[in-house]
């Protein structure tokens, strides 16, 4: 049995209704019920997550540090993820950068330099030879 500060995925479910109304956010629950007629973003979109993991919506629509300040007062207690529970989403860490493949650009450019370095040795000669004709 979760601890009074503690509770699981199963009993965060339990709580579904518009007056007890439980989510998860970034590993913690809240009790949005006596929030959900006031919520800007209505209280469908929270009914649609009742009971669930909310991080990502919540993220997504990229609350103000007023809303979060509304969340925290709402907090009931921490999650307690159990084996088989899904992984958290970390909202906090940088985004992987995207990686470039350096080596093809490399490998671009020196082609380019090589290929100006020729032309321009090929154009040369042919100036030479060309002024070697006219005299
Ligand atoms: C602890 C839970 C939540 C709190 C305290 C909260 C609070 C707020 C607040 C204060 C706003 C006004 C804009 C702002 O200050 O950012 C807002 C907007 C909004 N919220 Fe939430 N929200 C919560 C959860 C959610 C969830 C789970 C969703 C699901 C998608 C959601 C969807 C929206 C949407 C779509 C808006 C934009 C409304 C608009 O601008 O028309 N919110 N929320």
């Amino acid at each position: 049995m979760a601890s009074a500060t503690e509770l699981t995925f199963k009993d965060v479910a339990k709580h579904s209704t518009k007056s007890d109304l439980y989510v998860v956010i970034d590993d913690k629950v809240y009790n949005l019920s006596a929030f959900i007629d006031e919520h800007p973003g209505g209280e469908e979109v929270m009914m649609d997550l009742a009971g669930t993991d909310a991080t990502d919506a919540f993220e997504d629509v990229g609350h103000s540090d007023e809303a979060r300040e509304i969340r925290d007062k709402l907090f009931v207690a921490d999650l307690k993820r159990m084996p088989g529970d899904p992984k958290p989403t970390d909202h906090h860490s940088a985004p992987t950068p995207v990686e470039t493949p350096r080596g093809s650009n490399t490998a671009l450019y020196a082609v380019i330099i090589i290929g100006g370095i020729v032309a321009s040795g090929v154009y040369q000669y042919l100036q030479g030879q060309q002024e070697k004709n006219v005299l």
